[in-house]
């Protein structure tokens, strides 16, 4: 419990910390008063029993004043506590939406989305569950029971000693089920996170898998995924009720001696019959709040879980921003003995997806990227665009240490085309201009001819104002890719990084995009990862990248007399579009 509230004071601003302070001051509170007001029983039923009506009133008069300032403290905290719950939702989504967009862009490369969403749905509840409901039965289930030992200890310090015996051994049996309970949980969240992932990527991929009949059974990801998380909840099940099981046992135990050690003094005449019922009632009482505290420890353990996971992203650090931005002489991009691992703990040679990787690409020319899968294509385009920082060398844009420029000043030289292309839910219009917003309608117009967008606006019922959306379910895969492209002509940047399509596209297509990829090549520095035949021939250079390391370098004619691995590329690529080699005249 204290844990949970020093997380939560690592989440909020100090006004909210002076608030929650106060939140748990006033449970505090009411838990004593509700404890007071428990010990008041004993005296109440004992002058009750002896027939002591003026005692008996006195003490029913103070149990009252009790019950009124428990309950008046009872709904100020409460009302507090709600309130704190309600700012508690706003600042998660809050911190978690600053701090999304300035996270490295790499770190959304492995799959964040679902985390995030999770985080801000049922990880932000969680929390705010935590004052909201849990927090005021939790501190009252441990310091009313205290202080009915602190006020027994006044009455029957045999029975207060084993009453505090037995609430250490409950509080110590609930706090090392929760370990192992714990642990259930940990697993079955992990099994529960990746049973969604895998019926969301089922349910975005039935076009492909119906092709190949893997939509009622076979489907051996998915399957996994929910065998794994049934197990994972039978599991949880089994080690929660069994928790659960000893806890009310150990409980009861606590009751049965409590009730033995009460007859016994009862009976040697050390206690009057009339406190041993009275001490006998406080301890049922007791006992109620160590089963709320059994309970509600588990709630307590998600929302600690959520809390967690919410802190760990708002502690990934930012990329470091140069404190004065460097000033890039011109497009030209260079990489120097680049290397990068995506462990940044290991500089272990065998871990770099990267190595040794030294490239110039100078002004307003076409580099060309080719090599196997996972030679680290991809991951050279990103460091260029800063996704990550180079583990070793540097990534230079006009002369200038792409570190040194800032992300602004980088982002504003670059535009990227990928092949997952995200169209956001709104119109065709916004969706080209939010590379650059304040774009005249002129510029717009220019952008979408040259990519080849004007005949999808002509196409779409609404023009530029149709409605693409949510991932431009309306567009196939070139026109999006065209999309992409209008956008990256709009911003004008002079640095292009290009992931060609690899899906196949109608020949109406293919023509669309090599036609607005040529207009976007034109005037910029350009490096792309090169699927298509027409772009190693019109590349002023092509790379061979095997392993991490460049392989082969030159020109598409110097590369095909090496004879090296790029005349494999070539002869794969050949017969894959149905090209002919002509034999050299
Ligand atoms: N986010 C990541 N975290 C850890 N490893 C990664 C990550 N992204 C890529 N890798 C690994 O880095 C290596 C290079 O991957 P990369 O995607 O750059 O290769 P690629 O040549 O572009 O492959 P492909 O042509 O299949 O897209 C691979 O071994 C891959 O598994």
């Amino acid at each position: 419990m204290i844990t949970i509230v020093r997380l939560l004071a690592a989440l909020v601003d100090r006004p909210h910390r002076r608030q929650l302070a106060r939140v748990v001051a006033m449970f505090v509170a009411t838990g004593v008063l509700q404890g007071l007001a428990f010990a008041c029983v004993v005296p109440v039923l004992d002058a009750a029993l002896r027939q002591d009506w003026e005692a008996a009133t006195t003490w029913l008069a103070v149990l009252a004043g009790l019950f009124v300032v428990h309950h008046v403290a009872l709904t100020v905290g409460n009302l507090d506590g709600y309130d704190m719950a309600c700012d508690l939702l706003d600042i998660t989504l809050a911190r978690l939406g600053d701090h999304t967009v300035r996270l490295p862009l790499g770190w959304y490369a492995q799959d964040r989305t679902g985390q995030l969403s999770r985080m801000a749905s049922k990880g932000a509840t969680d929390i705010a569950s935590v004052p909201g409901h849990l927090l005021r039965p939790l501190i009252a289930a441990v310091v009313s029971p205290v202080t009915v030992v602190v006020a027994m200890a006044f009455l029957e310090w045999r029975l207060a000693l084993a009453l505090l015996v037995g609430v250490v051994a409950v509080l110590a049996t609930t706090r090392l089920l929760a370990v192992i309970v714990g642990r259930g949980e940990g697993a079955y969240d992990a099994a529960m996170a990746e049973g969604s992932a895998r019926v969301v990527e089922f349910a975005l991929n039935q076009p492909a898998l119906r092709v190949f009949g893997r939509t009622v059974h076979g489907n051996e990801l998915v399957e996994t995924a929910l065998r794994e998380q049934k197990r994972a909840s039978r599991r949880l099940l089994v080690t929660g009720f069994g928790g659960l099981g000893i806890q009310l046992l150990s409980i009861q135990a606590l009751l049965t001696l409590v009730i033995a050690l009460a007859v016994h003094l009862s009976l040697g005449g050390t206690l009057t019959p009339a406190t041993a019922i009275g001490l006998l009632v406080l301890t049922v009482r007791f006992v109620e709040s160590l089963i709320d505290y059994g309970e509600l420890s588990s709630a307590l353990r998600i929302a600690e879980g959520s809390l967690r996971r919410v802190l760990d992203v708002l502690r990934v650090e930012p990329l470091p921003e140069p404190a004065t931005p460097g000033e890039p002489a011109d497009s030209s991009i260079e990489l120097r003995e680049m290397a990068f691992s995506y462990d940044a703990r290991s500089d272990e040679h065998s871990a770099r997806v990267l190595d040794d990787v030294s490239l110039t690409a100078p002004p307003r020319s076409l580099t060309a990227v080719v090599g196997p899968s996972g030679s680290g294509k991809s991951t050279l385009l990103r460091l260029v665009a800063r996704f990550h920082d180079v583990t070793a060398g540097s990534v230079m844009l006009g002369g200038v240490d792409v570190r040194d420029l800032g992300t602004e000043a980088l982002m504003q030289r670059v535009s990227i085309v990928f092949q997952d292309v995200y169209l956001f839910e709104g119109t065709l219009r916004d969706n080209v201009m939010m590379s650059r917003p304040d774009a005249t309608d002129e510029e717009l117009y220019e952008a979408a001819r040259l990519a080849r967008v004007d005949d999808i606006v002509e196409r779409l019922p609404h023009g530029w104002q149709t409605r693409i959306g949510e991932a431009g379910s309306t567009l196939s895969g070139g026109e999006k890719q065209r999309v992409s492209i209008a956008r990256a002509l709009l911003k004008d940047a002079p640095v292009v990084l290009l992931d060609e399509a690899t899906a196949a596209l109608d020949a109406e297509n293919e023509a669309a995009v090599q036609e607005a990829l040529t207009a976007l090549s034109a005037d910029r520095t350009v490096i792309v990862i090169a699927h298509r035949l027409q772009t190693v021939v019109a590349a002023d250079q092509i790379v061979v990248l095997d392993g991490g390391r460049i392989v082969e370098r030159g020109s598409h004619t110097e590369l095909l007399a090496h004879g090296g691995r790029y005349l494999d590329f070539w002869r794969e690529r050949t017969q894959a579009e149905g090209w002919r080699l002509l034999p050299e005249s």
